[in-house]
């Protein structure tokens, strides 16, 4: 698939949990290698978006198609498989493992060698876990984690393990990223850090980004289009300045200020 093909396009979206409708009729389209944010007050649907999109919950109707491709009722190993790969909320890495072994942890998608060839350390096989080690290499260099490779993951600062997060979905080679709140707990220069390694990922990667974010300043700074929702609604859709003076936006995130 180019990347001419990663469209991603999300129509009629509706999830139900027991009479609560986290979404309703939800549409929207990213087009390849843009930044795309869903944001909204709390509950209003961002995460159960998110759920959908990398199959983690399923639609009870609309389509979501990437590419073409049909992704509502796929596990989430197909929709890796079709190029879409994600990070998480709260860090998903295990805590034990060096930074280069759980990017490595990235790279299994991609690895042809069999259980047998890589016990037996055949030569096909040691030539391809040296590729992806230096893959790993550049990607954890991409993100600025190249002298960190040795170190137990979960040693790093939080800010490096978010990135040290990011950078285990790209050793996926995704076409599409999905990035749940990157910024959330970091400092402000890691926030200014992280949003220019994201546009890099757009502009130098070509991969097409997909943002929950509730930092305001990184969403009209980073995104090239974004999704308003409110109470599973779909509130405004358009560019960072065409959604920031809408004022049904305006009322949504006074609405939450004044009962939190
Ligand atoms: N698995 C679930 N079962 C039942 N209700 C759920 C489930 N997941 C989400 N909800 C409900 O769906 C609504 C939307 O929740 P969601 O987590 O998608 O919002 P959000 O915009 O991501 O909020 P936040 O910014 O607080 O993370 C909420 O009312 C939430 O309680």
């Amino acid at each position: 698939m180019t990347t001419g093909d990663a469209t991603l396009e999300v129509r009629d979206l509706t999830v139900r949990f027991a009479g609560l409708t986290a979404l309703d009729a939800v549409g929207f389209t990213v087009r390849p290698a843009t930044v795309h944010a869903v944001i909204g007050p709390n509950g209003a649907g961002k995460s159960t978006c998110f759920n959908v999109l990398s199959g983690v919950y399923r639609a009870t109707s609309g389509s979501v198609r990437f590419g073409g491709e049909e992704l509502t009722g796929l596990p989430p190993h197909r929709i890796a498989d079709l190029g879409i790969a994600r990070t998480f909320q709260n860090l998903a890495l295990p805590p034990g493992a060096t930074v280069e072994d759980s990017l490595m942890l990235g790279r299994h998608r991609l690895t042809r060698t069999g259980f047998v060839a890589a016990g037996l350390k055949l030569p096909s096989a040691v030539r391809e876990e040296a590729r992806h080690r230096e893959r790993v290499r550049e990607i954890a260099a991409f993100v600025g984690l190249e002298d960190q490779l040795a170190r137990p993951a979960g040693a790093l600062p939080y800010g490096q393990q978010k990135l040290a997060e990011l950078a285990r979905a790209l050793c996926m080679e995704p076409k599409l990223l999905l990035l749940d709140e990157p910024v959330a707990g970091m400092t402000a220069g890691e926030r200014r850090d992280t949003a220019a390694i994201v546009a890099g990922v757009r502009d130098s990667l070509g991969i097409s980004v997909v943002l929950v974010e509730h930092d305001m300043g990184v969403v009209m700074r980073l995104a090239d289009s974004v999704t308003v929702l409110d109470f599973g609604r779909l509130i405004a859709d358009g560019t960072p300045a065409s959604v920031q003076s809408d004022p049904a936006v305006v009322r949504a995130y006074l609405g939450e200020e004044a009962t939190s």
